[in-house]
């Protein structure tokens, strides 16, 4: 694949912070959208259209506590389209990964990375043709995902994050599922030396994240109800969408 054949872009949910990524194939025109936010489908589609892509997969990093996917209202406006999920999230999907596999998206792969800690489920997607890898919430940028809830588990966090993402190149671009302070993207190197929390030693990362004490997310109790069904049942009525 000639490097200008690769489409990317980063798009933001205000409300959630959330960034969701269109990552396609220029030549073929195959596309996958990775962790939508449901108010922002109308968005994402008319970026599909006006590229002129064929988005084969919606998928997420993992079963987010808050926001709801927008990967079941994209399924009912793009037949065929398939959602995807990590097996270990225990959700809904059409496809479920696991680690090691590969996601082929016209002539690029995508490498599955188990990262679990902040949630059983959460996977790291690594494009090595573009050297970047979309690490979801296991990684933001001078951050990391909570571990208060959802089977978190900071050690387990920590060791998914050295042992998947900062074995990576230090050259390889890294793109969070959230960012709360303004970075849109950071790099292994910068992580590995910079971050407040994955640069210590595992011991010290465990009490910095007991420490934390962050409040619930504000849509938690209808994110994960939704989001386990793929955002197709379980939505709060003023998001209910026509199937
Ligand atoms: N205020 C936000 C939720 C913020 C939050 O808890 N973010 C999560 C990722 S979404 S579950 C997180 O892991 N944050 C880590 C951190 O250090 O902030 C809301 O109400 O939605």
């Amino acid at each position: 694949m000639m490097p200008e054949d690769f489409i990317f872009r980063q798009l933001f949910d205000s409300e959630s912070c959330t960034y969701t990524y269109l990552i396609a194939d220029g030549a073929s025109g195959q596309a996958v959208i990775i962790d939508p936010v449901i108010q922002k489908v109308d968005r994402d589609l008319q970026l599909v259209a006006d590229l002129g892509l064929t988005l084969i997969y919606a998928a997420n990093t993992h079963v987010h506590a808050d926001h709801i996917t927008g990967s079941g209202k994209m399924k009912t406006r793009l037949p065929g389209l398939k959602s995807v999920l990590s097996e270990a999230s225990g959700g809904d999907a059409d496809l479920f990964l696991n680690h090691g596999d590969v996601l082929n998206v016209g002539s690029f792969e995508i490498e599955v990375r188990a990262t679990p800690g902040h949630t059983n489920g959460c996977v790291t997607y690594v494009v090595h043709q573009q050297r970047l890898a979309l690490t979801g919430d296991a990684l933001l940028v001078r951050g990391c995902g909570r571990t208060d809830f959802q089977q978190g588990n900071s050690a387990r966090l920590y060791q998914s994050v050295h042992e998947q993402i900062f074995s990576l190149p230090d050259d390889f671009k890294l793109f969070p599922a959230h960012d709360y302070k303004g970075f849109t993207v950071t790099t292994v190197k910068e992580e590995k030396t910079l971050n407040p929390r994955l640069s210590k030693s595992e011991e010290e990362f465990v009490a910095i994240m007991a420490g934390l004490n962050l409040p619930y997310p504000k849509m938690i109790d209808a994110a994960l109800p939704a989001n386990l069904k793929c955002g197709l049942q379980n939505l709060p009525e003023e998001l209910e969408f026509d199937e």
